[in-house]
């Protein structure tokens, strides 16, 4: 690694309104991101749609949220993440407004496409704007922060949003979301600045050589692929549970109530609010260390996924209730993945290395969403959904199959990125020279 002498940023009170508005733009995004989980059946009634439409949505949002992370990486590296969150939170904004309009299916689509799009331009902003406003030791644990307040928008998306759509409809519900998305993107665009030098702060211009350049050197540092492999592996246990096959698989799989299903998923979310702190404390003292403990948080997830499968008929309530807090750790997990991609890469790439990075886990949630779906249909008799725990259990162990990808890259690539790393320069938090 070679390393800058660029000055630490001082930390002052717009640090933390620059970090603020940041924080409310991302948590704004995870609960649009949210916002269809508890109206997925008045969804069916209002489109008139089957339950594999509905599916469309969540999928269609993620696969546009993956497949714009290095074109919006690219942009925040040019225009400043000032301009590109402003500009998700408007597209979020005209997205979810139209969402609360829409009455055919193909307007309800292209409404949660917006969302998706939207969705996308906010997180990789959020990290560029951490490293422009705080000194680098203080990094990790504030992106965990970020991380972590950040789900809590998905829990604001459940409990309210029920309440909304139950009390004031489809359109009032949905509507104020939107108005909320608009509200918060004027106040930071009368607050917020790309950095202590500047309210707007831009990159070298485009052009196709420097952007293949560009894209070339971050993919080309053994840091960014290993990062790329740590977002991969960690975070698709838990993000299966939480966005689609958790409560039937607590429920069909396993035999519990729908109140303990529900139990176990709260302990998820709680389990993410507890452990992002401590994971971010632990990387920030221990740099070197990083991929160890990502790999002893997925050998956790793995052993503890093992017992519950293997457990002879369902099992216990505690084991699954250590299952689900194992898990749930895997998503902050993820984000030593953009950790290592900051000290791997120069600031001025560091938006799309955060992109290529962020690729990694949602294509691996999105890919094991649907292959746990085609495993439970093809071992399911006749075209019901009424899945047997064998199906689960087999669905469910499709796991190992990114796991062992995803252990045997982190490997490789740890051993290449330590050889280009020096370990003093980043136990004393040198920046990547330009
Ligand atoms: N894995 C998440 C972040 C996270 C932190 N704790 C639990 N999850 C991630 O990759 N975030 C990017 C985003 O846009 O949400």
């Amino acid at each position: 690694m070679s390393a800058s002498t660029a000055p630490d940023p001082v930390v002052t009170r717009a640090s933390w309104t620059a970090w603020g508005l940041a924080l409310s733009l991302y948590t704004l995004a995870v609960f649009h991101r949210s916002a269809l989980a508890v109206a997925g059946l008045a969804a069916v009634d209002r489109f008139d749609i089957s339950a594999s439409q509905l599916a469309t949505f969540t999928m269609l949002q993620l696969a546009v949220y993956a497949g714009m992370q290095i074109p919006v990486g690219l942009a925040v590296d040019r225009f400043g993440p000032r301009s590109v969150a402003l500009t998700g939170a408007v597209v979020l904004a005209i997205g979810e407004g139209t969402f609360a309009l829409a009455t055919s299916y193909p307007a309800a689509l292209a409404a949660r496409f917006l969302v998706g799009l939207g969705d996308a331009m906010t997180f990789i902003c959020v990290i560029r704007l951490l490293a422009s406003w705080f000194p680098r030791r203080r990094i990790p644990l504030l992106t965990q922060f970020t991380g972590t307040t950040g789900q809590l928008g998905s829990i604001a998306a459940a409990v309210p949003m029920t309440w909304a759509l139950g009390s004031v409809g489809w359109t009032r519900a949905y509507l104020s979301t939107a108005i909320l998305s608009g509200v918060v993107a004027l106040i930071s665009f009368a607050l917020l600045h790309d950095g202590p030098a500047g309210r707007t702060l831009r990159g070298p211009a485009f052009s196709l050589d420097a952007v293949r350049a560009s894209l070339r050197s971050s993919w080309g540092h053994p840091g960014t692929r290993l990062a790329f492999w740590v977002h991969f592996s960690t975070p698709f246990s838990s993000g299966v549970l939480a966005l689609l096959w958790g409560y039937p698989f607590f429920v069909k799989g396993e035999g519990r109530s729908s109140h303990e299903a529900g139990l176990l998923l709260t302990v998820m979310v709680v389990t993410v609010v507890l452990a992002g702190p401590l994971l971010g404390t632990l990387i920030s003292r221990f740099p070197w260390h990083r991929s160890t403990m990502v790999l002893g948080i997925v050998g956790a997830m793995a052993l503890m996924w093992g017992v519950v499968l293997a457990w002879p008929g369902q099992a216990p309530l505690g084991v699954l209730v250590l299952l689900v807090i194992v898990a749930a750790v895997g998503g902050p997990a993820s984000v030593v993945g953009f950790d290592i991609a900051r000290t791997s890469n120069p600031g001025s790439r560091l938006a799309s290395a955060t992109g290529i990075v962020n690729v990694a886990g949602f294509v691996a949630t999105l890919v094991l969403v649907v292959v746990i779906g085609v495993v439970l249909d093809a071992l399911t008799p006749g075209s019901g959904n009424d899945y047997t725990p064998s199906a689960f259990r087999w669905a469910m162990a499709t796991q190992y199959v990114l796991w062992a990808l995803g252990v045997v890259q982190i490997l490789r690539y740890r051993v290449a990125a330590r050889a280009v790393t020096d370990r003093d320069a980043l136990t004393a938090g040198v920046p990547v020279a330009e």
